[in-house]
């Protein structure tokens, strides 16, 4: 409910200066008025009052015994039943779950930057847009490094990772194109993996997280005083990624007299600190990533050529999920076991029409959307399987195409491969040979060399079959 002046109102349920501070600092800068509880006693009070009665969101950054924080998100509820509360943690807790469970919107994890800040608000009160595409507390968990983890079988992801793989080992540049979410950073970290820099240092750049005059000294470093607030001297992203990759996100924001530098810092490998007398050299890859058209910007004059074209010495694209429709039951899965990791998550299995519809929706938000989209479902689910019910945003945003007998009679993980021809006889040893694999990379969840090691077969003979059988897009 924002105010007459379109100013929306944010209560923030924590008592510690600095982070009202921060907290009031970004959200003010995107139209929010914010005002503050120092703890839930407080905010249920305040609820209320004036300021309370014309809030539109919440965010609840306090953290007490599981009991009490359930004991407050139900009692929150119960007065204000459509009003969005954002959990901000550090970690996937026992607090943070309970208050999931107990009907908690979403969650934040820190820290907040101002990017991804706003993004959660304005997510929160978006009604059309659906929850769940917040980066979920386990990004923060082992990275998943291998290309052996990269969960999908799908033709044009794995093409992008034969690339990928291929490209590891030279020293080259590369561009990873792919909407947000689509695992460009997990792709980047497992080419940092299987490189011989490994050892070194995986730096990542975010050009959509950074104030845009902030950028060249957040890639370059700068000596103290070489603008003012540069009360120390800073050793910039090029360095600390000396002998390891730099990894620079949303590329396509770089501003264009830094594109300049870029260009020739990848070039000779030589640039300057602001403010600096002297010449650094370091050895660093970059690799670059974008959610636009990076050959069309050039093209047209917005971003430049040259430095377009070195880093583009190797390209690489993800297609979004949407397109990849084959991998949803192996990501699923993949999630659904990496959830049940987390202290008092459950094992859960996926039922066939919560995967029918996963697979129906479009994901604008890809992977990231899928993984919290499962998360929350993960959460409230109170069966052994995910079902229809614990999907409610993805069934209110799809239409699923009514299910045939033969989609219905299909072989899946729970029944088994179908061994027997309708009329009794049995079916081409092919037939049964492609529904066992499918059935193993579902149950090994993508990982191609575990279904290979247990199918007892090489890696280049699973590959082989899946060609010559055409379950390239088959989950
Ligand atoms: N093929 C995959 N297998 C398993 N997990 C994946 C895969 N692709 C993406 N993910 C997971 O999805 C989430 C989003 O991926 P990632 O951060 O790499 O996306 P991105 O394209 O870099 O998006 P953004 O720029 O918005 O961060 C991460 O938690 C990542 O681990």
């Amino acid at each position: 409910m924002a105010t007459a002046q379109g100013v929306k109102m944010l209560m923030l349920v924590n008592d510690e200066p600095s982070q009202q501070r921060l907290v009031s600092a970004i959200a003010g800068r995107d139209g929010w008025r914010t005002i503050f509880a120092g703890d839930t006693e407080t905010a249920l009070a305040m609820l209320g009052t004036q300021d309370g009665m014309a809030l539109d969101a919440v965010i609840l950054d306090s953290w007490g015994p599981e009991s009490e924080i359930e004991l407050f998100v139900r009692e929150f509820r119960v007065a204000r039943p459509a009003l969005p509360i954002l959990l901000m943690t550090a970690g996937m807790t026992a607090e943070a779950l309970a208050a999931m469970r107990a009907g908690a919107s979403d969650i934040f994890h820190k820290p907040a930057t101002p990017g991804r800040l706003i993004a959660a608000l304005d997510a929160l009160i978006d009604k059309k847009r659906m929850r769940g595409e917040l980066r979920p507390l386990f990004e923060k968990f082992s990275a998943e490094l291998d290309f052996d983890e990269m969960i999908g079988v799908s033709t044009g992801y794995r093409s992008a990772l034969a690339i990928a793989a291929k490209a590891a080992r030279a020293r080259v540049p590369l561009l990873i194109a792919g909407e947000t979410g689509s695992g460009r950073l997990q792709l980047a970290k497992a080419i940092h993996a299987s490189s011989p820099r490994a050892r070194n240092a995986f730096v990542v750049v975010d050009c959509a997280e950074i104030e845009p005059g902030l950028i060249g000294s957040c890639l370059f470093g700068h000596e103290r005083g070489a603008f003012a607030g540069a009360f120390d001297r800073s050793e910039g992203k090029f360095s600390a990624a000396d002998g390891g990759t730099l990894y620079i996100d949303h590329v396509e924001l770089l501003p264009d007299d830094l594109q300049r530098s870029v260009y020739e810092a990848i070039e000779t490998g030589r640039f300057s600190r602001l403010g600096a007398q002297q010449i650094s050299e370091v050895d660093t890859r970059i690799i670059a990533a974008g959610n636009v058209d990076l050959a069309a910007a050039s093209a047209a004059g917005r971003f430049r050529e040259d430095l377009y074209f070195k880093l583009a010495t190797v390209q690489l694209s993800i297609p979004p999920l949407r397109e990849r429709e084959g991998d949803i039951a192996s990501l699923s899965r993949h999630f659904l076991g990496r959830f049940a990791e987390l202290p008092s998550m459950p094992s859960l299995g996926l039922g066939d029409d919560a995967l029918r519809l996963l697979r129906a929706y479009h994901w604008p938000g890809n992977v990231r959307q899928l993984q919290g989209v499962l998360f929350r479902a993960a959460v409230t689910c109170t069966s052994d399987a995910i079902t229809l019910a614990d999907l409610p945003n993805v069934q209110a945003a799809t239409i699923v195409a009514p299910v045939s007998d033969d989609i219905r009679n299909e072989p899946t993980d729970g029944i088994g491969v179908t061994l027997y021809e309708c009329d009794g006889n049995l079916r081409p040893l092919s037939e049964i040979e492609a529904d066992v694999i499918r059935l193993a990379i579902g149950h090994y969840r993508g990982r191609m060399s575990e279904v290979a090691r247990r199918l007892g077969i090489g890696r280049s003979t699973l590959y082989r079959k899946l060609a010559d059988l055409g379950i390239d897009t088959a989950a």
